[in-house]
């Protein structure tokens, strides 16, 4: 998806809180968006999320979007099943498929028992599992997740980080936003800033200071590398099979990718580097 002059304001002739904002969402990708409370982090998440409309400016190619709000709005009239039915339909599954998800994502947050209770009696801790399952339910093409950590419990955090990254894996993009500095620091690929209305792409230093993996891949005869990989990786190709090397950050993603792919590719090795095997 593709941002072009974005621009948000609130109400008639309120301040801009967001302007000029051009943003390119690459596939494999996940991107960290930062910035001080109240700078208007949540305002870009709802216009990537499609449930708010830029005043001005566009977003085009928009694919199939998941999102976990900051607030989930627990008063609504469901059980926690009937409602990740609903939003697994809404997403666009099939009545078999949105139940089998539902029962998936219920056991992975390990909240099964609460299948039949309705939304209003659950925990907030409970709740936000179901915020985060409804938006894992279809597989989206780009997750949205505003501060989507905040009330989980650490084994529920950990099965977010692992959904993520099968998602990134397949080829999604994540943007999110949370107040702590280490969340999915393994995994970004992009970081972006909301500085006074503008959105400022951060440096990733660390990715290019940083320790770098090599990995040799073999695929099926006259098979092609996919086009994106995670963290764009350098690529050599041998006669028998391709080096990839790519900042460590990402080489869990690449493995995950090169695996997953169809068909699938085979790893032969994996090297970390040491600055002077670069
Ligand atoms: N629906 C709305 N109506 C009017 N003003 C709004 C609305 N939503 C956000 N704002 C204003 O837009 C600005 C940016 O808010 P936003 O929630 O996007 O910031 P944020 O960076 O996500 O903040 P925080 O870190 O505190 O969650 C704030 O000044 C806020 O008051």
């Amino acid at each position: 998806m593709k941002l072009r002059g974005v621009g948000r304001r609130y109400g008639l002739g309120g301040p801009w809180v967001l302007r000029g904002v051009d943003l390119d969402l690459p596939p494999h990708t996940v991107v960290r968006v930062e910035g001080v409370n109240g700078s208007g982090k949540s305002t870009l998440l709802r216009l990537l999320a499609g449930i708010d409309t830029p005043t001005e400016g566009s977003l085009t190619g928009r694919p199939r979007t998941a999102y976990v709000p900051e607030r989930f709005p627990a008063a609504l009239p469901f059980t926690a099943t009937g409602y990740l039915l609903h939003l697994g339909r809404i997403h666009g599954l099939g009545r078999a498929a949105a139940q089998s998800a539902a029962t998936e994502w219920l056991e992975r947050f390990g909240i099964t028992e609460y299948a039949r209770t309705p939304l209003t009696r659950l925990s907030k801790g409970t709740s936000q599992k179901i915020a985060v399952a409804q938006a894992l339910l279809a597989a989206p093409e780009l997750l949205i997740l505003d501060e989507a950590w905040t009330g989980l419990d650490t084994a529920a955090r950990a099965t977010l980080d692992g959904a993520v990254a099968e998602r990134v894996a397949a080829g999604a993009t994540a943007v999110f936003v949370d107040h702590d500095p280490r969340r999915l620091a393994d995994a970004v690929g992009e970081v972006h800033r909301v500085e006074g209305t503008a959105l400022v792409a951060v440096e990733a230093v660390r990715e290019e200071s940083g320790p770098r993996v090599r990995i040799e891949a073999a695929g099926p005869p006259g098979a092609v590398l996919p086009a994106h990989l995670p963290g764009a990786p350098g690529r050599e190709t041998g006669l028998d099979s391709t080096t990839l090397t790519v900042a460590a950050v990402h080489s869990d993603a690449l493995l995950r990718a090169l695996l997953t792919s169809r068909p699938p590719w085979h790893i032969r090795g994996v090297a970390h580097l040491v600055p002077e095997d670069r």
